[in-house]
């Protein structure tokens, strides 16, 4: 088993990342621990339920079994409520633990319920979406959509334990791989180009979901996440580079109607036009930022991003957690490996999503490079 440990000024938790950890699920449960809210959605129930709720049964604790509706679309307030209505029923008290089972639409809102039920209880982070090992299980940043935009109500919550059950992903459907892989590719083109590189020549042993590859591309990318936010929980700072293509893919999820795209795939896409702008605004060779691209299509990524029209890919980007004081900040790459976050001029945006926005009839359309 591989153990990478995050540390922030809260506490300190491990991630534990090996084939069947969901059978031993127990191991992180608190001996405190009065009822273990198991929350989860009816596809991930159907194959993975009941092994998971026999391996939390498992530590004498009574499982509440909560499901949500699947998909980005239900990652809403209304959902959120639907736990809060199940605890409540059930009389869960403060020592009521949330077992988060499912993609980060799950562990992001069984989070965010775990951060304000009671003012806030325990939770733990079991992923199975190759997108949730390698990201959103990690650090902390819990939320619900707003009509407006991603993940705008949430909170800095982090889980006392990770459980990485590498074995699940082998149920995943492959539009779910490519979406998680480009998550694991940002952190090589923010921080790390010699893993960027492995990427390269890994790819399509990634895709294929072969074990050694994926398990050495979950533990470098929790390994890197886990540093990040060690020294940042709260993104004043460096934190913000994980943010690397979500200036544009959020734009692009809650532009086409939040679950229209994987957010996976936005951040492929909006990392190909984050690139483009890193060439105009931060230096990035030419040559790294078509390496980009290439890699991103090699994951089975689209490349180029939906017509919006450029006035609402401007609006839809001001709103933007990142903008202040009315100026939109990207995260930019003055070469690969390497990040800083910055304003851009508004001429070097509209040169770039010129660059990447289907609009022609003879140009890849968005959706058609997902076939
Ligand atoms: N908190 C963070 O730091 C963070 C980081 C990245 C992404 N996110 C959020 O995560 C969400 C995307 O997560 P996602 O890509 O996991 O999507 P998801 O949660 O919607 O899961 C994708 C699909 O796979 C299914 N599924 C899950 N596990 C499966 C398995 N083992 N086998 C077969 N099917 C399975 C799910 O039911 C769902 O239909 C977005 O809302 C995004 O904003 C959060
Ligand atoms: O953990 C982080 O920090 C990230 O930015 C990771 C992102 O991949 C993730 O999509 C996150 O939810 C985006 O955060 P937001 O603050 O822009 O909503
Ligand atoms: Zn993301």
């Amino acid at each position: 088993m591989k153990e990478v440990r995050v540390d922030t000024p809260g506490g300190s938790y491990p991630i534990r990342i090996a084939p069947g950890r969901l059978d031993r699920l127990a191991e992180s449960v608190p001996a405190d621990a009065t009822t273990l809210v198991l929350v989860t959605n009816p596809t991930v129930a159907a194959l993975y339920g009941k092994r998971a709720e026999a391996a939390l049964r498992a530590s004498g604790k009574p499982v509440l079994r909560v499901e949500l509706p699947d998909g980005e679309a239900y990652k809403d307030w209304q959902t959120l409520n639907l736990i809060f209505d199940a605890m409540l029923a059930h009389h869960c008290d403060r020592r009521a633990v949330i077992v988060a089972l499912g993609g980060g639409v799950i562990g992001d809102v069984a989070g965010f319920a775990a951060a304000v039920y009671m003012r806030g209880i325990r939770f733990i982070q079991v992923p199975t979406t190759l997108l949730a090992q390698v990201d959103s299980s990690v650090g902390g940043k819990t939320a619900v959509n707003h009509p407006s935009g991603k993940n705008m109500i949430g909170a800095f919550y982090q889980p006392i334990a990770v459980e990485i059950d590498t074995d699940v992903l082998n149920t995943l459907p492959a539009r779910e791989v490519s979406a998680g892989l480009a998550e694991v590719i940002k952190y090589g083109a923010i921080l790390d180009a010699a893993f960027f590189a492995w990427c390269e020549a890994e790819a399509g042993r990634l895709r294929a979901l072969e074990a050694d590859a994926l398990a050495a591309a979950i533990a470098r990318s929790c390994e890197l996440k886990a540093w990040v936010v060690s020294q940042d929980e709260r993104e004043t700072g460096l934190r913000a580079i994980l943010n690397f293509g979500h200036t544009f893919a959020h734009a692009i999820e809650a532009g086409v109607g939040f679950g229209a795209w994987l957010h996976g795939e936005a951040v492929g896409c909006g990392m190909v036009q984050a690139a483009e702008l890193s060439v105009l605004a931060a230096g990035l060779p030419r040559g790294d930022a078509d390496r980009i691209r290439a890699l991103v299509s090699a994951i089975g990524c689209p490349t180029y991003a939906p017509d919006l029209g450029t006035e609402r890919w401007f609006d839809l980007m001001q709103g933007d957690k990142k903008t202040e004081g009315g100026q939109i900040r990207f995260i930019l790459l003055p070469e690969l490996g390497r990040a800083v976050r910055t304003p851009a001029a508004a001429e070097q945006v509209r040169r770039a999503l010129d660059l990447t926005v289907a609009r022609q009839a003879g140009e890849p359309s968005a959706i058609a490079t997902l076939a």
